[in-house]
């Protein structure tokens, strides 16, 4: 009987408990009611009231920040019906015992969505789905909010469910850092629990407070340890449930247990019905859900709000006005957003040099160009300068030179190299140190130590020099990659003061062999980071920020990758802006100052022609010393690459190696040189020796002949007797180029010795090319091997008779012994030469003319 009683006492009060929750909610309503709808002094009386019912009034919820109340059903009693609610929003969660496959959870799931985000202002909430149990069928009668933009595509699979674990807890590390002002909230609707791992991140998602801007709805999930509940204290969970497997518990959550007349809800964190934890005292019919015209309507509101509002756009990176900002402290843009708000870079005192990683396809090209199309529009040439070098095959920077379809140019650009070579690189650095040099000098002059304390008119521009798959820079440990650290450590360390500023962007920095031991020094000088998807190395590696991003996002580290500081920003796709950006390019270029010149420009692939050669073409009659051209250096300014046919003893041209370009360096070298004769002041005599070579040498003789130049062939017997001829002291013309097609393949015949004279042909040679040049006699020589032409040299006492050398197809390490250079930098590949003057002890890296009788 005193159970009875008790029983009966404990039931009266409950009814009593629910009464006072339904009073407190008719007065807030009541309270809410003579302030116009959606009114300052409506929304300051709900924030005074606990902001309990600001979800009563449309779009002004700030649930990003708040729990809001948010009817989940109707309570019945004896006294009559009322509404429960339930807090939900930042850091308050619901959870449900039972999965979405019962259609009373479902409706109830999609109801609370629809409330959350009628309550709150558009673009302030997003939601995401998880439904491995039945393949997102919950989610579908929502569909018209995933094609507005605010529910993603529901994860159906365990991979699907861990990226949008790891997206969430990624939100939840950047709003626990952002401003509250910028919060937005993540909701996370589970439609039937997940295994227990992810479960279990779910579960800290829920600890994780309001800062983080998460709120979970979970179903399928049953409490592990009872109570909480009404009715079901020592009640055993079902088999398979999570409790049977031992569920997390959850902070801050409300639960609902359905059963199978009605619904209990359990107390809400911290504002409980009851006052020994056992829920509300009534039994509950959960709301069922929102009418599709609700839900229409709804979506269509909020996709009108995006389109204002949410998506970066290329225009939002640029500026009011076209160059009307000063570099002095600094450059600055905008690279995109952190929510809704702008995100500025820069390249200052605090952040002078960018890394920059992401796995092929994350975005690089196309985060590079927004950032550089943002600083073009705000600066003007006169406060910064460009240097593009790419090292991949493609197109990263052509844009910004010209082509014949499109003649205009970036005039902020001053060298663009497209799938550099490494010695291209190697000398942008060089360039740069130069220029660095120069500033020194400059800032001492002045009397100042940092570009930003010269006087305007003498503060030169500041310089980004952008190196994308700088890697490849270092790639190998050899002497150019060497050379490429011990640059860009000086830049980096010392550009800070002289306004040179490094971005240096890879898919990898690891397995650079050349940083060994390095990276720290150098890597320590670039603090800004930006990590794209798979970009992860450009942080700490405790740092998990950029995990599970998505191609148009990217974390932004100013702490040189450091836990803590990262900002992810949504950046525009510039190659979707391409008419945008082709007109910002045009309207820059036609702002160009006077005099500005296009960018020199490198293509790794191109091979230039003679033919088309502005040195070529500006070859003239008369020029002394006369010089041979074969090709352009792997310069800066692609300067003319050739050999000038001096006085001095030894200025002959030796071409080395087995490649077929030999022959065809040799006949650019002669077509150049005759163009710098008058008909009848040189003479040219051609020995084809080498299988393959007559139809090129006799084509090249025509062709002089044509121009009114004497011309001689040769075989190897009459190559011996003019040797022996010109060793005497015979005279003939101004100039002798004696153009030999296969020294090598004449060895056996200048061997033989004049049994009158005891001289052998060899002897001739030598003599010819010691004394030669100072009579006009100048050989060039195409030589199969190295060690072929070291041997008619005569020994390596006699490497200086040929003193201009062009390595085709020759091993760094046979190269650097016959010169005697240790440590050489030099690469044997297809359509590259090395060219020495050992006079002056100078090597360049050439691209040699190509073959332009074949080419189309
Ligand atoms: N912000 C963005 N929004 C939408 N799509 C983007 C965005 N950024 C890049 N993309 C798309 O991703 C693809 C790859 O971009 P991008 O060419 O910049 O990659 P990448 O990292 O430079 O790749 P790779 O190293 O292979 O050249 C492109 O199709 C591009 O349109």
């Amino acid at each position: 009987m005193n159970r009875l009683a008790a029983a009966y006492r404990q039931a009266v009060d409950r009814h009593r408990q629910a009464l006072r929750h339904w009073e407190a909610a008719r007065r807030l309503l009541g309270a809410a009611g003579p302030a116009p709808v959606g009114s300052p002094e409506l929304v300051a009386r709900l924030a005074r009231l606990g902001g309990t019912l600001a979800a009563a009034v449309p779009g002004t919820a700030r649930v990003a920040t708040h729990p809001v109340p948010v009817r989940v059903g109707e309570a019945t009693t004896v006294d009559g019906a009322f509404p429960v609610l339930v807090p939900v929003g930042a850091g308050a969660h619901l959870a449900i015992d039972v999965d979405a496959r019962d259609p009373r959870v479902g409706e109830l799931l999609r109801a609370v969505v629809v409330r959350l985000l009628t309550a709150a202002p558009a673009g302030a909430v997003r939601v995401v789905g998880i439904d491995q149990a039945a393949f997102g069928a919950a989610f579908l009668p929502l569909r018209p909010l995933h094609d507005a933009g605010v529910l993603a595509a529901a994860a159906t699979t365990e991979a699907e469910t861990t990226a949008l674990l790891d997206a969430a807890e990624r939100h939840a590390r950047t709003a626990q850092r952002a401003d509250p002002e910028d919060r937005e909230l993540l909701v996370v609707v589970v439609a039937s629990a997940p295994p227990a791992r992810e479960l279990a991140r779910l579960a800290a998602l829920t600890h994780a407070g309001p800062a983080a801007a998460v709120c979970v709805l979970l179903a399928g999930y049953s409490p592990a340890a009872p109570g909480g509940m009404p009715g079901r204290a020592g009640g055993q969970w079902p088999a398979g449930s999570p409790a049977a497997s031992g569920a997390p518990p959850l902070g801050a959550a409300t639960q609902l247990r359905v059963t199978e007349r009605y619904t209990l809800v359990g107390d809400p964190p911290g504002r409980p019905f009851s006052t020994d934890g056992s829920g509300l005292a009534a039994p509950v019919v959960l709301d069922g859900d929102p009418s599709h015209a609700a839900v229409t309507a709804l979506a269509r509101r909020l996709a009108e709000a995006a389109d204002d509002s949410s998506a970066v756009t290329f225009a939002d990176l640029l500026p009011a006005s076209r160059w009307t900002e000063s570099a002095a402290t600094g450059l600055r843009t905008v690279l995109g957003r952190a929510g809704r708000k702008p995100v500025t870079v820069a390249f200052d005192d605090a952040t002078p040099h960018w890394l920059v990683g992401g796995r092929t396809g994350a975005g690089k090209t196309v985060l590079l160009l927004d950032v550089l199309y943002g600083l073009a529009a705000r600066y003007s040439p006169a406060e910064l300068r460009l240097m593009l070098l790419d090292f991949k095959e493609g197109v990263s920077f052509t844009e910004f030179v010209p082509t014949p379809r499109d003649p205009s140019w970036l005039p902020h650009a001053r060298a663009v190299g497209i799938e550099s070579d490494r010695e291209y690189g190697v000398a942008v650095l060089r360039e740069l140190r130069a220029e660095l040099t120069g500033r020194a000098d400059l800032l001492k002059r002045h009397g100042v130590s940092r570009l930003a304390d010269l006087p305007p008119n003498a503060r030169p521009p500041r310089i980004v020099t952008v190196v994308d798959e700088f890697h490849v820079l270092f790639a190998g440990n050899d002497a150019l990659a060497r050379q490429a650290v011990d640059l860009i450590e000086e830049l980096a360390r010392k550009g800070r003061s002289y306004g040179l500023h490094l971005v240096l962007a890879s898919q990898s920095t690891t397995g650079v062999e050349a940083l060994y031991g390095r990276a720290e020094a150098i890597f320590g000088q670039f603090p800004l980071r930006i990590a794209l998807p798979g970009g992860d190395a450009v942080l700490d590696p405790l740092n998990p920020a950029a995990r599970g991003l998505t191609v148009g996002t990217a974390v932004l580290n100013t702490a040189a990758g450091a836990p803590g500081a990262d900002v992810e920003v949504g950046f525009p796709d510039a190659h979707a802006a391409a008419a945008d950006l082709a007109a910002l390019r045009h309207e820059l270029h036609a702002a160009r100052p006077a005099g500005s010149v296009p960018p020199s420009v490198f293509r790794g692939h191109e091979t230039p022609r003679l033919a088309d050669d502005p040195a070529f073409a500006a070859l003239a009659p008369g020029a002394d010393p006369p010089y041979a051209l074969i090709g352009r250096v792997v310069d800066v300014a692609g300067s003319p690459a050739g050999f000038a046919l001096d006085a001095s003893p030894g200025r002959h041209l030796a071409v080395v190696g087995t490649a077929a370009a030999g022959a065809e360096l040799l006949r650019c070298a002669t077509l150049s040189l005759a163009r710098q004769h008058t008909p009848g002041t040189a003479r040219f005599l051609f020995a084809p020796l080498a299988p393959g070579t007559t139809d090129l040498a006799d084509d090249l003789a025509m062709t002089l002949a044509a121009a009114g130049h004497p011309v001689r062939r040769l075989d190897a017997g009459a190559l011996c007797a003019l040797l022996a001829e010109l060793a005497g002291d015979a005279t003939g013309p101004d100039r002798t180029y004696l153009v030999v097609f296969g020294v090598d393949a004449a060895a056996g015949t200048l061997a033989a010795t004049d049994p009158g004279t005891f001289r052998s042909g060899h002897d001739d040679l030598r003599a010819v090319l010691r004394q030669g040049p100072a009579r006009g006699v100048h050989v060039l020589g195409w030589w199969r091997g190295l060690r072929r032409l070291a041997d008619d040299l005569g020994g390596s006492g006699h490497r200086d008779d040929v003193t201009g050398l062009v390595a085709l197809n020759v091993p760094a390490a046979d190269l650097g012994l016959h010169l005697g250079v240790h440590d050489l930098a030099w690469t044997p590949r297809e359509g590259r030469a090395l060219l020495v003057d050992r006079h002056d002890h100078r090597t360049a890296l050439v691209v040699p003319f190509g073959d332009e009788r074949n080419s189309p």
